[in-house]
């Protein structure tokens, strides 16, 4: 389905029951919502699943960046609002991650818990997301994909044939909707917000990640209180790597500190 936020229309995807506990699902830089495909195969069925590709990715209109992180939880809110979804467990890759914090200290009253995946109150700083739009403006996408997916992946994975279908993906973004989230990732820091969350929380690192590293994600558990778990032999994107050790993870989660 298709929900207006603002200037754009968004592409979504609405599972499970109705009136069962909603997870909603927020993808990373270069990615789509298959991104959580692996993952939401291995979740209980009696949740509703809500997942959607953020602006300027997928299947949603690319609206003219630069994009902020407000704008991007804006497009979160509208979702919830158009599907009357309340009670939320926000599951956040990445850029995915800083749109479900900012979505927490915005309605707190619409969350209920978080699940922060390979993500940090704030991730790189202006200087790198500058050069790495500096880069892409010159080159595209392409001319980077090898080190981003070097990020993403364990060698051992990245060696295989599953990992293709990520670099094609990542490649086929728009690039100026890859560059319009990196504008807002330059400018995103968290730190003060992330500090005022209070509801339930877990964080997520994957053992190997290059972008996110586990230090930087256990900084961000420890500001909003959240318990911090590693993945092992999983980079950037561990619900793509490890899907059976993220499921199990969440499941838990959703089963003792979220949802009752
Ligand atoms: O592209 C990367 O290096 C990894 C990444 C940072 C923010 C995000 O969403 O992905």
């Amino acid at each position: 389905m298709m929900i207006r936020s603002g200037d754009a229309v968004l592409h979504v995807r609405d599972e499970g029951p109705r009136g069962s506990p909603v997870v909603l699902f927020a993808n990373s830089l270069g990615t789509d919502l298959r991104v959580f495909d692996a993952l939401f195969a291995r979740l209980p069925r009696d949740l509703r699943v809500v997942r959607y590709d953020k602006r300027g990715h997928g299947l949603s209109d690319l609206t003219p960046g630069p994009y902020t992180i407000d704008m991007l939880s804006d497009d979160a809110i509208a979702i919830c609002e158009a599907l009357d979804l309340r009670d939320v467990t926000f599951v956040g890759l990445s850029i995915g991650g800083l749109i479900a914090q900012s979505f927490a200290i915005k309605r707190p009253d619409l969350t209920r818990a978080l699940v922060l995946m390979d993500t940090a109150a704030k991730i790189g700083t202006a200087e790198t997301w500058g050069e790495r739009i500096a880069a892409l403006s010159g080159g595209g996408i392409a001319s980077i994909s090898d080190s981003i997916l070097s990020r993403w992946f364990a060698p051992a994975f990245l060696a295989g044939p599953e990992a293709s279908q990520w670099r094609n993906m990542l490649e086929r973004t728009p690039l100026e909707g890859y560059i319009a989230c990196c504008e807002a990732l330059a400018a995103a820091d968290l730190t003060d917000g992330c500090a005022r969350i209070n509801c339930p929380a877990i964080a997520i690192a994957g053992a190997l990640d290059g972008a996110t590293p586990p230090a930087l994600v256990a900084e961000t558990a420890r500001l909003c209180n959240a318990a911090f778990h590693v993945i092992e032999d999983a980079g950037h994107l561990p619900c793509v790597e490890k899907p059976d050790a993220v499921a199990a993870l969440i499941t838990d989660f959703l089963k003792k500190g979220s949802h009752d």
